[in-house]
């Protein structure tokens, strides 16, 4: 049967990128999805700003709410001190077995964990699972209408403390208008938005950082 794009997206990372060489698997989605197929990674635009949110945050744990193909799970694993570690949630399995083998293509196994399930049954596990006191840095690129409640969830079971910091994708397109309010309605939240576009399209997106307040 015919591959899917996922499959075609890590042959493309396997000819075109070096082993151990996070930038190189980074490049090589990229030159796929400009010249082949169109996917819906944050991309190199947005990615440059996801890039400068992490370098200046430094964050020790990292959670991150839809795998897909991994691209954006290395390129923030790819910035992260050493002992730092990522956790990111992908439900699909095809999709989580292709982000395995990207991962593991970037050399990046040792500081991330791929947990193959749903945000919404894993955000509440985080602590007695996982050990987690609470995350500082957050990346939600998951089923959009997915955004808000998940955040909701995040703050009910504590895993938020003042100073993390939420990125969102997509808060233009698609867009995620219920959880854009929120965040920039709420006391709890110092929001900020990010203006870019949608990855290899000249169609506006946008990221929006927001910082818990406590
Ligand atoms: C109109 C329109 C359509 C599409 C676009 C283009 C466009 C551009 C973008 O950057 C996009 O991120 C998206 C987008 O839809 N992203 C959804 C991404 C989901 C991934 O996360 C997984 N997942 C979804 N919910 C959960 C969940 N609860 N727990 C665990 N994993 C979950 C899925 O299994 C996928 O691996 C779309 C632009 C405009
Ligand atoms: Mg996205």
């Amino acid at each position: 049967t015919r591959s899917t794009r996922p499959q075609r997206l890590l042959k493309a990372v396997r000819k075109r990128a070096t082993q151990g060489d996070p930038q190189s698997v980074i490049s090589a989605i990229d030159h796929f999805c400009r010249h082949s197929e169109w996917a819906m990674n944050v991309g190199d635009e947005k990615g440059s700003i996801l890039d400068s949110v992490v370098s200046e945050l430094n964050p020790e744990k990292v959670l991150e709410l839809g795998t897909y193909c991994g691209y954006s799970t290395v390129r923030i694993a790819r910035l992260l001190p050493p002992g730092a570690r990522l956790i990111t949630l992908e439900f699909n399995a095809d999709y989580a077995a292709i982000a395995r083998q990207v991962i593991a293509w970037a050399g990046l196994e040792d500081k991330i964990q791929l947990v193959e399930g749903a945000s919404e049954d894993w955000i509440p596990r985080m602590k007695e699972h996982f050990g987690i006191e609470t995350f500082d840095f957050v990346f939600l690129d998951h089923w959009k209408h997915r955004y808000l409640p998940d955040t909701k969830l995040m703050e009910d079971c504590g895993l938020l403390r003042k100073g993390t910091v939420l990125l969102a994708d997509n808060v233009i397109c698609p867009g995620v208008p219920d959880y854009l309010e929120y965040v920039r309605n709420s006391l709890s939240y110092k929001s900020c938005y990010f203006k870019s576009h949608l990855e290899y399209t000249k169609a506006e997106d946008g990221l929006e950082k927001s910082v818990f307040l406590g």
